[in-house]
Parts: structure tokens; sequence; C-alpha cells
């Protein structure tokens, strides 16, 4: 569903993204994971074709990125991160207008189960602009699955919601892929992606330093926020060796 090589990308002289190779199979509930500024938004944004990488070749779906954006958009649900629906919209409006953006047909019926399955049907005829940003992010999470893609990209999925609509969400998603969907996540909290993905990558300063399986008996055994913890602040000592031997083999935490 996901196949990348190579990625790359500058902001000027900033490197966010730094030679990630990542393949994601069909059915697969995939977080990137990452602290701050490590590079996770800014790879959501080229799989989108949002952004133009530097370097590197990406296929979302079989359709190469770079050449036809405009029809990976078409295919793929996605959420930006903190991107918010248009104010002078109603919430029914925007998703009505998502719908037949999508090219949907007899769309009011799966609209209003959306409404239902966040609990905000009152709020339909309210402008976004007044929604709270909880409910907003309810309403990007609708437009996303409105179609029901095959696969869906989404930037921090759980924010701005409550406990009750985050259990709501993590058992969507779950589901979703149980039914063949394909999801990529990225988030910054571990106990999402320990909770509901079935593989996960970690990036650190814009470099991939690791990809696996959830259900890897070697990760199983591990406490998963030490695990985290010690790849990204092994990661920060190895690349302060790596400054003074530069040709050091960068050994990856076991
Ligand atoms: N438009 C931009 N112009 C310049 N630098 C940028 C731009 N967007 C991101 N960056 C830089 O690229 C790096 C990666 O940022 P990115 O937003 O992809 O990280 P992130 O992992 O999503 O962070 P967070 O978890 O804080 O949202 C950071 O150093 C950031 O400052």
């Amino acid at each position: 569903m996901i196949e990348v090589k190579g990625l790359s990308k500058f902001y000027g002289q900033t490197q966010a993204v730094d030679g990630v190779d990542l393949s994601i199979g069909k059915g697969e509930l995939f977080g990137l994971l990452g602290p701050n500024g490590s590079g996770k938004t800014t790879m959501i944004k080229m799989l989108t074709g949002q952004i133009k990488p530097t370097s590197g070749t990406l296929r979302v779906h079989g359709i190469n990125v770079l050449e036809d954006p405009l029809r990976v958009r078409e295919l793929v649900g996605v959420i930006p991160e903190q991107e918010t629906p248009p104010s002078f919209l109603t919430a029914e409006e925007y998703l009505h207008f998502v719908a037949k953006i999508r090219k949907m047909e007899h769309y009011e019926e799966a609209c209003s189960k959306w409404f239902d399955f966040f609990d905000f049907a009152d709020q339909k005829d309210s402008l976004c602009k007044d929604l709270s940003r909880g409910t907003r992010q309810k309403l990007m999470f609708a437009q996303a699955f409105l179609h029901e893609p095959e696969l869906a990209i989404i930037d921090e999925p759980l924010i701005n919601l409550d406990p009750v609509m985050q259990k709501k969400v993590k058992d969507f998603l779950k589901g979703y892929v149980n039914n063949g969907g394909t999801i990529f996540i990225s988030t910054h909290i571990l106990e999402i992606a320990k909770e509901i993905c079935t593989s996960i990558g970690v990036i650190y300063r814009g470099k991939l330093v690791y990809t696996g399986r959830l259900d890897d008996p070697g990760l199983q055994k591990r406490n998963f926020e030490g695990f985290f913890l010690d790849l990204v602040s092994r990661r920060k000592e190895i690349s302060n060796d790596i400054m003074q031997k530069p040709t050091k083999e960068v050994p990856l935490p076991v």
C-alpha cells in the first residue's frame, strides 16, 4: 500500500527527513512514532502529495505520488495535522461537500451515521467555526472515512478527543484494519501505538531508526516506553559518537 525509497526532505538548510525506506502492506495499522520535530508530519505531507520530497520515490496505492498526487488524494482518506473544517460551512454542509467531491451517491445516510457515531447530531447545523476543537476533530475524522477508503493517513488521530471518544476511535481503527483497510498514523503517544498498531516505525532526526511488528517477541518482552526511550536517547549518544568518528557503524539497540 505504501512503498517509500530513499525519501529525503530539506526545508532550506534543515533536513526534516533523511533517506527513509519504508514498506507498508495491506491490512496494517502502522504507527510512525518519534519525538517532536523528528519528521512525522513531513513524512505525511509527502505521502499525501502536499509537499514534494527533495529526493526519493514514493508510491501510495500503487500510484507514484509525484506524478499523480491528485489521484492519491482521491483514493486516500487524510487527516492532516491541525487541519480544521472551513469555518463558513455547517458541520453537515461540510460532510456533504466532501461527499460530493468524493463523488459519493446517497451520501446523506453515510453522513448521518458519522454524526451518530460521534454523538454530535445535535450540532450538525452549527457553523464549523462554532464547534469545539474536539468536535472539529470528529468532523475531520468523519470526512476522512466517509468514502470508506482502502487507505487512511492520519496525523495524530486522537488529538483533542475525550477518553470516551478516544476509545471509540481506537476500536474503530482496529476494526477497520481487521476488515481489510490499511491505516497509517503518526503519533508521539506511545500508549496509542502499543494499543492499536500492528507495526511501528520510529523516526528520529529524520531517520527511520526502527521498524517492526508489535507482536515481535523481542519487542513484546521489552518495556515499550523503555524501548522507545533507549532508541531515541541512545541514538543521541550514537549521533554524537558518529560526529567524532564518521566511519563507525551504527548498531540498532537490541
Ligand atoms: N515549513 C517548514 N519550514 C522549515 N522547517 C520546517 C517546516 N516544517 C517542518 N520543519 C522542520 O522540519 C523538522 C521536522 O518537522 P515535522 O513537523 O515534520 O516534525 P514532527 O515529528 O511532525 O513534529 P511534532 O511531533 O512536533 O509535530 C523540524 O526541525 C521542523 O522545524
